[in-house]
């Protein structure tokens, strides 16, 4: 039976982000980075907003340039050119190390100071905050409850006697010491064995559902960044954006030959590992229970024109299915034709699966129908394979129509920028700020 430990992300809902309260938007205006005398552009002249409480994912290909886009934002390198606003901020006004302060920044391998205790690691920016000793003692505490790590038990261990995984747990509590509004994270999964890298992929949109942070996110790992990002900003030399939205669009309406080279040839396969079972329409199926009367069963089948009933068991749990056929000469009551003691439906879906998940289940049963149970394997649903392709021919049919509708409009057929309401204004010339330092 398929199991999932946590809910797969619905496709991002611009209109829901409105309601995240936890971050600040970071908008970069028509930033260029040029290091030294180099004619190359690391970074050409990007636009892009990141919309407040979202996690929005840089991926592209090797030297494109989004780690320099990332560390222009808290200014570990200048932008030769352009402007960077954190929130109202314009990230210039403040000091370097001041602004540094109040942005988290993970990176791969944790970056911990290995002559540092955990504890003291993660006490840091609150020691430079200058923070009094008990404040930043619990707030260590408080910190390795939120990442998995038993304060008891790790606070005063040194990150060579991590591993590799709870190093990076470590990581990410020290960069939410202050309780920034903004998180960088840069490859922070990329040195972990894949099993490590999906609990920390799970533990990371667990906290994002508690603390609504704007999270800049860099990787090279298409199902890292459609499993983790609110948008994904699919980036070209230069930090070009060649598309710039939620993983339902980049997957059934790419920009172009590049941006499906990136997410390669399973589309349709991967949406299915992003959609939750329960967001497809349910099947018309009646429920019954050992003590209905076979007669009232047919006569509920007939009214709901439905050719398929579950039966039940006292607390809820599948039994198995039946329908008109069986029914048609029986009478009775269910439980004359049913046991409880009978073998159960062995295959069932639970409430938190992908869709994708249900496909393994469908495939690996002889109906062609699976029950969709909730945490106490009580029946909540039922899901077919033809309800599964209906739903992804349905998300491309409403991509193929937003394209349309765009197309019409005069507009780029895929998205480009967060707000689209704002393209005309992100596009339009902005004053340029003179030249940073050369990091
Ligand atoms: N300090 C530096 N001095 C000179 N060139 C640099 C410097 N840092 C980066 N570059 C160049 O800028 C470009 C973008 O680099 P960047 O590290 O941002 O790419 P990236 O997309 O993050 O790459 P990767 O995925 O390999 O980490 C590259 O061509 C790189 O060689």
């Amino acid at each position: 039976m398929p199991e999932s430990t946590t809910a797969p992300r619905t496709p991002a809902d611009p209109a829901a982000s409105g309601d995240r309260a936890g971050g600040v938007p970071i908008r970069l205006i028509e930033v260029t980075k040029r290091f030294g005398a180099s004619a190359e552009t690391a970074v050409d002249n990007l636009t892009m907003t990141i919309p407040a409480g979202e996690i929005v994912v840089l991926l592209g290909p090797s030297g494109c340039g989004k780690t320099t886009t990332m560390r222009m934002i808290n200014r570990l390198i200048e932008p030769t050119t352009g402007r960077i606003m954190i929130g109202d901020s314009d990230a210039k006004a403040q000091r370097p190390d001041e602004l540094r302060r109040h942005i988290g920044y993970v990176i791969q391998q944790a970056g911990l100071f290995p002559h540092m205790t955990v504890a003291q690691n993660i006490a840091q920016v609150p020691m430079m905050l200058g923070w009094a000793k008990q404040r930043i003692t619990e707030r260590v505490d408080e910190l390795l409850n939120l990442v998995g790590l038993d304060p008891a038990e790790y606070r005063t261990r040194y990150p060579r006697q991590l591993s590799g995984g709870q190093q990076q747990r470590v990581g990410v509590a020290r960069a939410l010491a202050a309780d920034p509004q903004v998180l960088l994270m840069d490859e922070p999964f990329g040195a972990l064995d894949p099993i490590t890298r999906e609990n920390l992929q799970d533990e990371l949109l667990r906290l994002q559902r508690e603390l609504s942070k704007t999270i800049v996110f860099v990787t090279h790992d298409v199902d890292e960044a459609l499993k983790l990002g609110d948008r994904i900003a699919i980036l070209d030399t230069g930090s070009t954006i060649v598309q710039y939205a939620p993983a339902e669009e980049i997957l059934t309406n790419p920009a172009n030959a590049y941006v499906e080279q990136f997410v390669g040839g399973e589309s349709s396969m991967r949406l299915l590992k992003l959609t939750p079972v329960a967001s497809i329409t349910p099947e018309n199926v009646v429920r019954a229970r050992l003590e209905d009367s076979i007669s009232d069963v047919r006569h509920r089948l007939t009214e709901s024109a439905a050719d398929r009933a579950i039966v039940l068991d006292e607390l809820d749990r599948p039994l198995r299915w039946t329908g008109p056929a069986e029914l048609a000469t029986a009478s009775g009551t269910i439980a004359d034709l049913i046991s409880a003691d009978d073998d159960r439906l062995s295959t069932v879906v639970p409430a938190d699966a992908t869709l994708r998940e249900a496909m393994e289940a469908l495939l690996n049963c002889p109906e062609d129908i699976v029950p969709i149970v909730d945490g106490s394997r009580a029946y909540t649903g039922a899901v077919t394979l033809a309800a599964v392709q209906h739903h992804v021919s349905d998300l491309y049919e409403r991509q193929k129509e937003l394209r349309r509708q765009r197309l019409a409009a005069g507009k780029s057929p895929v998205s480009l920028a967060a707000e689209p309401e704002d393209e005309e204004e992100q596009a339009a010339p902005e004053e340029a700020v003179g030249a940073g330092e050369v990091a």
